[in-house]
C-alpha cells in the first residue's frame, strides 16, 4: 500500500519503459535505454502529484507511457478502474477522452495551419458525433474556461503569445472532459511573468472541474506550490515520494536532499539549516545503470550494500516512501545509521530553535 485514504484515481505499479538500442549493419538489438525502470505511485482524485528530477531522469517518459503514447515494457497503469497499459486498441480509444496531456512547448504542439477553432475541436471530431454548431459552442465554452477572448476563434497559432498558445493547448486537453491530465513541463517554455498565470489557471480548472494532475517539472519551487505529494526521480526510478511539506522541509533520500539543497528556501529558519550539497560525477547512462542503487555512484552516504542491491521504495515514515538502504534493515550498517541520522537531525533542529 503506497498511500492512505480513499481509492486513488491513478495507480501506477512497477512501470517500465525500456527503449531498445539497435546497432550495426544488421540493426541488432544490443541493449535497452531503461528510461523508466520500475516506478510505482498513486494519485488521489482531485489531487496533484509533482514529478521532479534532473533532465533525462525519465519524467516525460513516465507521463507518456502512462497515457500509452509509448507501449509500456512492463507494469500496470490503472486510471479510474481500467489498466491502460493492457487495454486492447478499441477500449483504449474509448478511454482516451478521460486522460489527456498538456505539452511543454505550445508552439511545437499546435499545428500552425489550423485555426484555434480547428485545434480545440479536433478531439471532438474523433470522439463525438456532434454537429458543427455543437462543436463550435463547446469551443466557445472552452475559450471562456481558459480565459481566451471569443473574438480569437479563427486566429492561427502564430497570432497568439506564448501564454495564449498554452491556453489553447489546455483548452484542447479539456475538450473531452478528462478526469486525469499529465502536465509535462507546461510552463517551462514561457516567460517567467506568464508562468504564474498559467499555473493559476491550471489550479482554478482543477478546483472547478475536479481534475487530477501529474505535474512534471524541474522547477522545484513551482511544484512545492502546486502538488500535495512529490515524487523525486533519479535515473528511471523514484528515490523519494513524500507529502510536499515534508519533502521540502526535511528530505530523506540523499538525492532528494541534494536536489532540494539548491532550491531557494523562503522559510529563514530552514534556509539557515540548509547546506548546499554539490554532487560529484555524472549521471550514469540509463542504458547501463549501476547494478545496485542507481544513485550509488554519486551518493555521499553510499554503503557496500548500495553497490550490489537495488533498494525498494518502502514507507519509512507515515506517508513517506524512500528507496534507500539507509532506511531499511537490508543495509545492516544503514539500519543502525538511519535512527542515528534522525537523532542527529532532531538535535540539530533543537539547536536551531
Ligand atoms: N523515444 C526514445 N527512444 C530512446 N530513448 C529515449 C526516448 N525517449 C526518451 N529516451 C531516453 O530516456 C531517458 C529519459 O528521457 P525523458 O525525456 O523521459 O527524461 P526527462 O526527465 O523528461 O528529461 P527532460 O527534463 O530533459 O525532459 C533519456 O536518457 C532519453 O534520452
Amino acid at each position: 500500500m503506497l498511500d492512505a485514504g480513499p481509492a486513488p484515481l491513478v495507480q501506477v505499479q512497477d512501470l517500465k519503459m525500456h527503449f531498445p538500442i539497435y546497432t550495426g549493419l544488421f540493426r541488432r538489438h544490443t541493449g535497452d535505454v531503461k528510461a523508466v525502470d520500475g516506478v510505482s505511485f498513486q494519485i488521489q482524485a482531485g489531487q496533484t502529484l509533482g514529478l521532479v528530477g534532473e533532465s533525462g531522469c525519465g519524467k516525460s517518459t513516465v507521463g507518456r507511457t502512462m497515457l500509452r503514447l509509448y507501449e509500456p515494457t512492463a507494469g500496470r497503469v490503472i486510471i479510474d478502474g481500467d489498466d491502460v497499459a493492457s487495454l486492447p486498441p478499441e477500449a483504449l480509444r474509448k478511454k482516451r477522452p478521460s486522460m489527456q496531456m498538456v505539452f511543454q512547448d505550445p508552439q511545437a504542439s499546435l499545428n500552425p495551419r489550423m485555426t484555434l477553432a480547428d485545434i480545440v475541436s479536433e478531439p471532438l471530431h474523433e470522439h463525438t458525433d456532434w454537429t458543427r454548431a455543437q462543436k463550435l459552442e463547446r469551443v466557445y465554452e472552452l475559450m471562456d474556461q481558459v480565459g481566451l477572448n471569443r473574438r480569437f476563434v479563427n486566429r492561427f497559432p502564430h497570432e497568439f503569445s506564448g501564454g495564449q498558445r498554452q491556453r489553447i493547448g489546455i483548452a484542447r486537453a479539456l475538450a473531452l472532459k478528462p478526469r486525469f491530465i499529465v502536465c509535462d513541463e507546461p510552463i517551462a517554455a514561457l516567460d517567467v511573468s506568464i508562468q504564474a498565470q498559467v499555473v493559476n489557471l491550471l489550479e482554478d480548472l482543477q478546483e472547478k472541474l475536479g481534475l487530477t494532475y501529474l505535474f512534471i517539472s524541474h522547477d522545484l519551487s513551482m511544484v512545492r506550490h502546486l502538488a500535495q505529494r512529490v515524487a523525486v526521480m533519479y535515473l528511471g526510478r523514484i528515490a523519494e515520494l513524500s507529502p510536499s511539506t515534508d519533502l521540502y522541509s526535511r528530505p530523506l533520500h540523499p538525492y532528494a536532499e541534494a536536489l532540494l539543497s539548491a532550491v531557494n528556501e523562503p522559510d529563514p529558519e530552514l534556509a539557515l539549516r540548509r547546506k548546499r550539497i554539490i554532487l560529484k560525477g555524472d549521471v550514469p547512462s540509463p542504458a547501463n545503470p549501476p547494478k545496485g542503487c542507481n544513485f550509488c555512484t554519486r551518493c555521499p552516504k553510499v554503503m557496500d550494500i548500495c553497490k550490489t542491491v537495488k533498494p525498494d521504495l518502502v514507507e519509512v515514515e507515515p506517508g513517506r516512501m524512500v528507496a534507500c538502504h539507509l532506511y531499511t534493515a537490508a543495509g545492516s550498517t544503514g539500519a543502525s545509521e538511519a535512527p542515528e541520522r534522525k537523532n542527529q537531525e532532531r538535535n540539530q533542529q533543537g539547536e536551531n530553535r
